[in-house]
Formats: structure tokens, sequence, C-alpha cells
């Protein structure tokens, strides 16, 4: 990204309520491209509320830009296709369709072609579907799924390969800006090496990422800056450096679990 761009990502003063309780309120932050901002705070503190009001997925107040483009009123689906993309906390998959299918379908529904069109489609469309299919075969071997693992059924994969194949349908045909809830739980030893590398080649690529995370080291390793909620505001925000010094952030983080 060069000086004068405008950030991948920006949201200014988000706010959320449920009824009387207030989930979040006065939160701005920025992403540029080919950086990792971690959102981190203690359970409650607003994180999945944030993405949410970042993705027009919940009433809120605020706005959102998108590469310099006010996008506070476009509603969740057109989002998408102005590269803005979402994974889940959940791994999300359609489990009856093999993995290579899983990533087809994603980038046909992408490129406007339905799924019934991409899968069941006449003999007029195998060629394309074929350069879809080859398309998806790549897409999936660059994050880490082997064309060994492609006949099989999500469910039949090993958790890790799971969620990168969660983070591979999010990703589609390309995200500039990409929002992850929370990617290592669950993972354990390889799957987080492998899970790490995947972020940086990500960000290397110049995509920019919004990442959710408990997991503390992982976050640290990989973040540029850091904003820290905590009961629904933000806490603090910085360097990974500056945060970990941060009293504030100790305090949230261990004073009341003391
Ligand atoms: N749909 C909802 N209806 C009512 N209250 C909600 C709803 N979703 C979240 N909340 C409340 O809003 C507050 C913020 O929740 P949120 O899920 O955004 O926090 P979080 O930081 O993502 O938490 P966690 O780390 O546990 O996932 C919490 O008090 C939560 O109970």
């Amino acid at each position: 990204m060069t000086a004068g761009e405008p950030a991948a990502l920006r949201v200014e003063d988000l706010g959320v309520r449920y009824g009387a309780l207030v989930a979040l309120e006065g939160v701005s932050w920025e992403v540029r491209s080919g950086e990792i901002l971690g959102i981190i705070g203690p359970n409650g503190a607003g994180k999945s509320s944030c993405y949410d009001a970042a993705t027009n997925m919940v009433r809120r107040s605020g706005r959102v830009w998108l590469a310099g483009r006010d996008v506070t009123a476009v509603p969740p689906h057109g989002l998408a296709p102005l590269g803005l993309r979402r994974a889940f906390q959940q791994n999300a998959f359609f489990a009856d369709l093999t993995v290579l299918e899983n990533m087809t379908a994603v980038l046909a529904l992408d490129r406007g072609t339905g799924l019934a069109a991409s899968l069941l489609a006449p003999w007029r469309e195998a060629a394309r579907r074929r350069a879809i299919e080859a398309e998806a075969a790549a897409i999936l071997e660059r994050f880490g799924i082997p064309r060994a693992m492609h006949r099989r059924r999500p469910p039949n994969l090993p958790y890790g390969t799971q969620r990168m194949l969660s983070i591979a349908l999010a990703w589609g045909t390309g995200a500039k800006v990409l929002m992850l809830d929370e990617p290592a739980a669950g993972l354990g030893g390889e799957d987080m090496v492998r899970l790490r590398d995947l972020l940086a080649a990500l960000k290397a690529s110049g995509a920019a990422l919004v990442v959710i995370e408990h997991h503390m080291d992982l976050i640290m390793a990989i973040a540029d800056r850091i904003v820290v909620l905590d009961q629904g505001r933000m806490l603090a925000a910085g360097t990974p450096r500056e945060v970990q010094a941060d009293p504030r952030v100790l305090e949230a983080y261990l004073g009341r679990a003391a």
C-alpha cells in the first residue's frame, strides 16, 4: 500500500445495542492492505458484535468504509463482491459435497453462476466447469489442502484441515479484507504453525486481515496492531508490544480472573 491510499477497511464509532444492553460503543479502527489487525478482549467484550457491526449483520450505529468507499448501508451479501469477506467461528461448508465441489460451488457463486448450474450443468457447461474446478483445486492447495483430499467430504478431513477449508471458502475468488473469528480455536501443534504461515502468506499477498483471537501467542506473533475491547468499549490499541505492556489490558485479562 502506498502513502495516502485509503485504509482497506475503516470503521468509525460503531455501536450495537441488544435491548438495554450496550454490546459495543464508540469503537473505531482501520486496517490497511498487507496488514493484520488483531481484535482481542475477554469473553463478552463485544468482539463478535464488532464483526457483525462492521459487516452490517446487526442493527448498529457508526460508519464503515471499504477502500475509501462508504459501505455503511451496504447489506452483508453486497460486501463480499466488494472484497470484504468473513469466516465464522464454526467451520462452514456443505457436508454432502466433496472438498473440491465445495470450493467449486463458492467460485461459481462468486462468478454469478448458480450452484445447480455449476455442478449439475449440461454438457455445454462442461469446459467452463473444468476451468473452475482447476482454479478451485489451485486455491485449495494454496490453503494447504493437498489434492489427495479434494475428493473427500469435509467432515472426513482432520479438524485442522476443515479449518483451512473454511478459510479457503471464505476467501473464494479473493478477499481484499478477510475477517476471521477465532481461526485458532481447537487447533494445536502443527495446525497452529500451518495457520500462522497461511495468515502470513495472505498478508504478504496484500490482503488486509482482521482476526479475533483468544490464542494470545498467535495474535501477538502475527498482528501488526491490536485493538483490545472490554465491556463493549475500546480499552487499548497499539502494537502487540504496546498492548501487552498496558496495565489496563493486564487488569482486564488477569485482574478480574484473579
Ligand atoms: N443476539 C444477542 N442478544 C442479546 N445479547 C447479545 C447478543 N449477542 C451478544 N450479546 C451480548 O453482547 C455482549 C457482547 O457479546 P459478543 O458476543 O459480541 O462478545 P465477544 O467478545 O465476541 O464474546 P466471546 O469471546 O465470548 O465470543 C455480551 O454481553 C453478550 O452476552
